[in-house]
């Protein structure tokens, strides 16, 4: 469910007409809705309810602080992978006690940081890393609490660049090898083992790839249960969204069929996943990033030039990769839809931003409606992986953020002044 859909003619987030938004807050402009942020979280709590569990937002796919604070406020956990993210979780409002802590390349001071914090669980990717905080942790005369991510070679078939469970990913350490690292560490004095995470990928969508995960780590976890004496096991994010078509999401049906294809919903993925934890009797942890934020954003652009080559129609929009990467990065698709419902012939565009780049576009051949200088368009699911991937490229200030809740909005990130972009440079003392 989301609360993105035409009133009339008009585009609206929840009671708010975007048009509004725009005309108060300008363009480009990302826009989150936090009842759909709330129902995302709701629905993955309650399908979770067989089961104790805690859900850890992965905010490395949103990270603004009205979006934390609202899933802070319903209860959730984070999963954090700097200590940036950590203090951005602790300052919406995180109780340090349900963050984990995860990454490949965790440095001495974030190590650090985090102990102090009292983060609930490392969740260590490597042996090097393991005694890296082993060591930290006891000068500092703390014991640090840990999972290690096991790597179970498991195809998620998803996109390459999102893809983390096989042994061609550095991510984890490989599932033959994990029992012996646990029996080592527990020789560690500084160490407490207390749980076993994964994570196979992202914008996973069939419940297979996550079933076969599941099965293939259950008997490990069991024995590592018994052995250390286990409090969790993670089975990590990556339920996926829809993103074609998105505002059909809306739409009831969509927890059965969306063009032709079955949906990863969380009560399938519950429904296939419980009976296989439940006689673990550990806690559940799940890090879901996408999912909850996915729909629960849209990004908004204007646009200033339509021109006509022999070949194409551009849609020349003020929103740019810089903004929105996914398309250039990973040829993902949004839907864009007008702010303005218009009737009439479709004509075959390529929406494009304005840097200097051939990998600059949100749309190629995309079927829209005229339209024409000064109309609006949004593009949909933008929530996760969004601004959180935005850049300064071209010196391109980054776009506003605005939360909407029923009949109220509220501007939650200024855009960023532009001098904001070089402070902090200089030239060099022989240059002045
Ligand atoms: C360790 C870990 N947990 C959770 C996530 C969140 O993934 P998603 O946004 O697909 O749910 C990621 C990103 O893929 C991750 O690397
Ligand atoms: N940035 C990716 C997801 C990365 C997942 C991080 N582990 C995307 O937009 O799809």
């Amino acid at each position: 469910m989301h609360y993105f859909r035409y009133v009339g003619n008009k585009f609206y987030c929840e009671n708010v007409s975007v048009e509004s938004l725009v005309k108060k807050y300008g363009s480009p402009l990302y826009i989150y809705s936090q009842r759909t942020l709330t129902e995302h979280f709701q629905k993955l709590d309650q399908a979770l309810a067989p089961v104790d569990h805690l859900i850890c937002f992965a905010l490395k796919s949103n990270s603004n602080q009205a979006v934390l604070r609202t899933l802070a406020d319903l209860g959730g956990g984070f999963d954090i992978v700097s200590s940036g993210e950590l203090q951005r979780a602790i300052a919406a409002g995180a109780d340090p006690r349900k963050c984990v802590f995860a990454g490949v390349g965790k440095t001495e001071s974030e190590i650090e940081f985090a102990l102090k914090k009292g983060v609930y669980s490392f969740n260590v990717e490597s042996e090097p890393e393991l005694q890296r905080i082993n060591r930290i942790a006891g000068r500092l005369k703390k014991i640090a609490p840990i999972a290690v991510r096991v790597n179970p070679n498991v195809d998620a078939h998803t996109h390459a660049k999102i893809t983390t469970g096989t042994y061609d990913n550095k991510f984890g350490i490989a599932i033959e090898n994990i029992e012996g690292v646990y029996a080592r560490a527990s020789k560690l004095k500084n160490i407490k083992l207390r749980g076993l995470q994964m994570h196979i990928g992202s914008q996973l969508t069939s419940v297979e790839p996550f079933e076969q995960a599941v099965k293939k780590v259950s008997p490990l976890v069991e024995r590592l249960k018994k052995k250390h004496g286990l409090e969790f096991f993670s089975i990590g994010g990556g339920l996926g969204i829809v993103y074609d078509p998105a505002l059909e999401s809306s739409n009831p049906e969509w927890w059965r069929t969306t063009k032709g294809k079955k949906i990863l919903t969380p009560t399938l993925y519950a429904t296939r996943l419980v009976p296989l934890l439940k006689p673990l009797g550990l806690r559940i942890l799940m890090e879901p990033g996408r999912f909850i934020s996915g729909n629960a954003g849209i990004l908004v652009t204007r646009i200033e030039y339509v021109k006509r080559t022999g070949k194409k129609n551009f849609l020349i929009v003020d929103a740019a990769m810089n903004d929105l990467i996914r398309p250039a990065f990973y040829d993902a698709y949004h839907e864009i839809v007008p702010l303005t419902r218009k009737n009439g012939q479709l004509i075959s565009s390529d929406v494009v931003g304005p840097i200097c780049e051939s990998g600059d576009f949100f749309a190629k051949d995309r079927p829209l409606p005229k339209l024409g200088e000064g109309d609006h368009l949004a593009l949909l699911s933008a929530g996760a992986y969004g601004f959180v991937m935005a850049s300064n490229y071209n010196t391109r200030s980054m776009a506003a953020e605005v939360l909407v809740n029923g009949n109220k909005s509220a501007l939650v990130r200024e855009r960023q002044p532009v001098e904001e972009i070089w402070a902090g440079e200089t030239v060099a003392p022989w240059q002045k």
